[in-house]
């Protein structure tokens, strides 16, 4: 079994790579006993990855969906440019259907057609090439833009360097590196106190199972929390601020994200702590206009009557199980972005960014 290849460090995790022309990622449901590695051969494993969140994190599923879109042109059997295109927009649409909520998902299978629409005119060959091109270049980019969040982010951690996360907003939520650990990583790397409050984030477990298995691996000072104590934890003054992801960010600067993310900007709010949301770009979706429009995810509730597949409810009792909420503008103190530090009115911020080239 190959063990997921470090870029460089554990500060650094590769989430998915392309190799040997196929897709291959860890999976994430599997930690953090286990680092097994996941081949994705077809569009329908590729697909099944997102669905099952073996793969997860906005900008993770974005990477992994371009993969995917690589896969099925260099599969395809396709005689004419037109056919293949047309099994790049069928591509497309399995793959944006697996998890309507993560922006980033539908942002990375666009930004691929469009590629391949603009190599159009030098037939289905050169599509093919260009288009693994375009998936390492999301890959990359995506790299860059969890390093530049961190760099713009770091600053903003108080010097006690107390921070709470929800989820995971780590390396593995993207190409590498993180979102939200990404200025927890930087301001670590840079010698300062950092102490990282770790929300487990039922029901997936996200925190349990994955920022602390990365923050371990980091050698980053944490305590793992369960989710009911963030309020107590922010009570006894242990808290110096929140750093959370997104998985989308409305015109108006509401955040879709993990579900109890909403909980701790209330909290947040009345604790007068600072609450920061870090999301690369294409994180933010200026189409949808404020979070009442943004689709919530809802998944199985076994996911919420199980863990590990061991039930730790009553057979057969109903469960709900949204698995994001949405944080209105306003309990917002600022959003980071690789592009920079987002202040209120959001509504004016994001539109400035818009037009940045
Ligand atoms: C860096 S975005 C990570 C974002 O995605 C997570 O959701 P899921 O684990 O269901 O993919 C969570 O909302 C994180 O904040």
């Amino acid at each position: 079994m190959r063990v997921a290849p470090f870029i460089a460090t554990p500060m650094e995790f590769r989430t998915v790579w392309w190799e040997d022309e196929t897709v291959r990622l860890i999976d994430q449901r599997k930690l953090p006993h286990t680092v097994e590695v996941v081949n994705c051969t077809d569009l329908s494993s590729v697909a099944y990855a997102i669905r099952s969140m073996q793969v997860r994190g906005a900008p993770a599923i974005g990477c992994t969906a371009a993969y995917g879109m690589a896969l099925v042109a260099r599969q395809s059997a396709a005689h004419s440019v037109e056919d293949l295109l047309e099994e790049l927009r069928q591509a497309k649409a399995i793959l944006d259907a697996q998890r309507p909520t993560a922006v980033n998902l539908a942002w990375a299978t666009s930004r691929m057609l469009r590629r391949a629409e603009t190599a159009a005119s030098e037939g289905t060959t050169a599509i093919k090439t260009v288009l693994l091109a375009e998936a390492e270049a999301i890959f990359a980019e995506d790299l860059a833009m969890c390093h530049a969040i961190g760099e713009h982010g770091a600053p903003l951690i108080p010097p006690r360097g107390h921070v709470l996360t929800h989820c995971n907003a780590g390396g593995l939520a993207t190409a590498g590196y993180g979102t939200a650990l990404a200025p927890i990583r930087t301001a670590f790397a840079q010698g300062r106190p950092i102490h990282v409050f770790v929300d487990e984030t039922r029901p997936f477990l996200q925190g349990a199972r994955l920022t602390a298995w990365e923050l371990l691996q980091a050698g980053i000072p944490q305590t793992l929390i369960t989710d009911n104590m963030a309020a107590f934890m922010m009570q006894r003054g242990h808290i110096d601020c929140i750093i959370v992801g997104a998985d989308r960010i409305a015109a108006n600067g509401d955040v879709a994200n993990k579900i109890g993310t909403y909980g701790l900007a209330v909290l947040a709010r009345y604790h007068q702590i600072p609450f920061y949301v870090a999301a690369p770009y294409s994180t933010i979706d200026l189409a949808t206009a404020s979070g009442a429009d943004i689709p919530i995810e809802e998944r199985d509730p076994a996911e919420v009557t199980h863990i590990a597949g061991i039930a730790i409810a009553p057979h057969g009792v109903p469960a709900a199980h949204p698995a994001f909420d949405v944080t209105p503008n306003e309990l917002v103190t600022a959003i980071i972005t690789e592009r920079g530090v987002l202040h209120p009115p959001f509504t004016v911020a994001l539109r400035q960014l818009a037009s940045q080239p």
